[in-house]
């Protein structure tokens, strides 16, 4: 099996359509992985290791994931983790997230697995919140994989209201021990990822109780499970809660304390502690506790691009060897991609994955940089970060979904098969919707941000607001858009600043006619939420632009121009309500953004194949693999779907015998009955 991703690699016996495609191309994909991914070596590095993965057959799936059940996908998802755990020193560079990242995602694919949340959320709380000598003891091990751990936030009662979390941990002035305890049934963790069955660690979020006085959440290192026989600890009562929508690879779990005791060193201190004689000492910021979260919402809009990238491959490599219906010639059927509606249902789509990659890279550099700071002491970045990462956060989850669907639909029937694959791939992104942060609670947390910075500058302190704000006190000044991408920041800067101020003044006239002011922003939430949605969109718009200006190769530059352009008039067309109500567009404005849409459409067409081979997903990566099983069909490199789905649908288990219990058992019996 070739694993090499050259530009217009023609490779005999590729489906014709798809060689077609590639050849039609007017760059080269090897420089635009680069783009995506950062640097001629980050893109080479992953083309490396899914080479490397593909020569491993044990890292492969044994069996199709599909038709397995819930136990059985927890093993095999924990056998090739654990087999890949030997590999990964030679594979990878141990302490490159993205590398761990990708090479977890070819192996694993969507469906999770027991150690999901254990690089991701369980090493991260403990490096930012943790002391050095509390790295000196659980650092290490945690990353030699020697204990397992988990993010144990959420309860039964509440996940979104953190301040609310009901397990205590009470400080015994006489024994130097945390305390914790659950002392309701609502008080139980809830949901967090590889709890149920397979961590012995966790690092639990507790409301800190010293001398019956609450400082709210803190972090607390907690062995669950003993080392040895697994068994949960005594006072600790653990489990699964279930199958869920998706990502069942992944145990999430249940977590329960009857007064189970810790040291006082487990309190994670780098920030906070509490001394012998019960002494509270103040992180430098109020919400230090919450840096963590930060730190993955941070990570989200890439992420959620690469998902979106996933289903969009598929999609739209299927939608150029799908032949359905006739345009001019009647001898032969069009590829369905050649319908301006498909175009219009995947090309937009393939636009805000780049845009999400690009904001993500930005994001993940401005967390690093807070990081940093928050090292030395300076939380003074954190207040806009948070407000920045909840917008991004709740934005790409919400339009990565919507990409994905349709991404489905554009498979028509095949794409409802989970031969596709793009069910297990919308499952797992669209949790994103609700975990680390339900996505309207999130929008809501940068509104107050927007809130306050348009009161700013409505008292007249425009110097006051930080650079992702400053347009909030900005003049009118109507554009021609004909002019180009500046035009349309200025035409989204005016919509979304409207917004703000509009839902802003409401919140004022509802608290001056007597309304208190939770239920003053109750009453105006959703005008809120549209402000914030307006502020991010118009953020992500301004990082593909600056991506895009920092190109230098011209045959790059020129297709990802198209894209952004696609980009900013299929946002724009989104959100011209907005500017019609107030006139700041006029209807021939209107007009032109639609042409211009249609015209990137027909632009897009011939790289459409290209743009998304550029993202470099690999066939196991996709599920599209033939090395042991033909687990997912729709997105293969070498377009052979028609053959593939006849075998896939052979290997369903249902097919392994002519005549089923079902039928022998009830079926045959009632049709037996019917004739009598
Ligand atoms: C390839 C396949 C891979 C598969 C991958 C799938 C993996 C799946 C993995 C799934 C993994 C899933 C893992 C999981 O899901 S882990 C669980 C994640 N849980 C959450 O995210 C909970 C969400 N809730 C919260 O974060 C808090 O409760 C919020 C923030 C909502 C309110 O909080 P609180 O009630 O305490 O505060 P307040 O509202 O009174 O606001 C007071 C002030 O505080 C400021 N403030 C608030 N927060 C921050 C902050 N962080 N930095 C700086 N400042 C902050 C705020 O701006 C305000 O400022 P001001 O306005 O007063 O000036
Ligand atoms: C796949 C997955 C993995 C997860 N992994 C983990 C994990 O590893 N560790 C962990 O600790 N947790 C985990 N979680 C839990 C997750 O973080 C929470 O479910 C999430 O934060 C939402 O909280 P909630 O369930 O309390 O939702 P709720 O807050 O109950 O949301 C219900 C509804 O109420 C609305 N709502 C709530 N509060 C407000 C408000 N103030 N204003 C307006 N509307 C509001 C919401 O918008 C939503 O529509 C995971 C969840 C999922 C789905």
């Amino acid at each position: 099996m070739t694993m090499v991703f050259l530009n217009k690699e023609i490779r005999d016996g590729d489906n014709p359509d798809l060689t077609e495609e590639r050849k039609t191309a007017t760059f080269d994909t090897n420089k635009m992985a680069e783009v995506i991914y950062g640097s001629e070596k980050l893109a080479r590095r992953r083309r490396e290791i899914s080479q490397a993965v593909s020569l491993i057959p044990e890292l492969a799936d044994s069996k199709p994931l599909p038709f397995l059940s819930r136990n059985e996908k927890i093993l095999e998802s924990t056998r090739k983790v654990t087999a890949l755990n030997e590999h990964l020193p030679r594979l990878i560079n141990m302490n490159d997230e993205d590398e761990a990242w990708h090479i977890h995602s070819e192996v694993i694919g969507f469906e999770g697995n027991p150690l999901a949340l254990h690089h991701s959320l369980f090493i991260p709380p403990l490096v930012i919140q943790g002391s050095d000598e509390q790295h000196e003891k659980w650092l290490g091990r945690a990353k030699r994989r020697e204990i397992i751990g988990c993010y144990a936030q959420t309860e039964l009662g509440h996940g979104s209201n953190i301040r609310k979390l009901e397990t205590t941990a009470t400080y015994s002035l006489s024994t130097q021990e945390f305390i914790l305890h659950t002392p309701t049934i609502n008080a139980l963790k809830w949901w967090p990822g590889a709890l149920g069955k397979s961590s012995n660690h966790a690092v639990v979020v507790a409301s800190l109780i010293i001398k019956e006085q609450n400082y709210g959440p803190h972090l607390f290192m907690v062995q669950i499970r003993d080392e040895q026989s697994h068994e949960p600890l005594p006072g600790i009562a653990v489990g699964d809660i279930g199958p869920k929508m998706a990502f069942n690879g992944a145990d999430n779990g249940f977590l329960g304390f009857n007064n189970f005791r810790i040291p006082r060193g487990n309190l994670l201190n780098r920030h906070c502690n509490v001394e012998v004689d019960g002494t509270y000492v103040r992180p430098p910021h109020d919400k230090m506790n919450y840096a963590g979260m930060i730190r993955v919402r941070s990570r989200m809009a890439a992420e959620q691009g690469t998902f979106m990238a996933q289903a969009l491959t598929i999609a739209v490599r299927y939608s150029a060897v799908r032949r359905q219906g006739f345009l001019e010639n009647k001898s032969q059927e069009v590829k369905v991609l050649d319908y301006q509606t498909q175009q219009h249902r995947l090309f937009p789509a393939i636009a805000r994955s780049y845009a999400f990659i690009f904001c993500g890279f930005e994001t993940i550099q401005k967390y690093e940089t807070l990081q940093n700071e928050m090292n030395s002491g300076n939380v003074s970045l954190m207040a806009d970060l948070h407000a920045l990462t909840s917008g991004i956060k709740s934005v790409v989850t919400y339009q990565t979904g919507e990409g994905i669907e349709q991404a489905r639909m554009a498979c028509g029937g095949h794409g409802y098969s989970m031969a596709s694959y793009i069910s297990e791939i919308y499952g797992c992104a669209i949790g994103g919707c609700t975990y680390e942060g339900e996505n309207m609670v999130m929008l809501l947390q940068l509104a107050r941000y927007l809130v306050k910075s348009v009161e700013l500058a409505m008292r007249g302190k425009p110097g006051d607001l930080g650079p992702m704000v400053a347009y909030l006190a900005y003049p009118d000044i109507k554009v021609d858009l004909v002019t180009g991408p500046e035009a349309y920041v200025k035409m989204f800067q005016h919509i979304s600043k409207r917004q703000s101020i509009k839902a802003t003044e409401k919140f004022h006239r509802k608290m001056e006619s007597g309304v208190s002011r939770d239920e003053a922003w109750n009453q105006c939430a959703v005008e809120l939420t549209r402000a914030s949605r307006l502020h991010t969109r118009l953020y992500i718009i301004e990082t593909f632009i600056r991506r895009v200006d920092s190109i230098e190769d011209l045959s790059i530059k020129m297709v990802l121009t198209d894209l952004m352009n696609l980009h900013l008039n299929y946002e724009l067309l989104d959100v011209a309500s907005y500017a019609l109500e107030d006139g700041f567009m006029s209807s021939t404005q209107m007009g032109f953004i639609k042409n211009q849409l249609y015209s990137s459409l027909e632009k897009i067409r011939p790289n459409a194949v290209s743009l998304v081979d550029s993202f470099q997903f690999s066939d196991l990566q996709l599920r599209s693999n033939l090395l042991n099983f033909l687990f997912q069909v729709l997105g293969r490199r070498d377009g052979h779907v028609y053959q593939n789905l006849f075998e896939w649908a052979k290997s369903s288990p249902l097919n392994q015998t002519e005549v089923l219990p079902s039928v022998t058992q009830y079926l045959k019996p009632m049709m037996e009955k019917a004739k009598l």
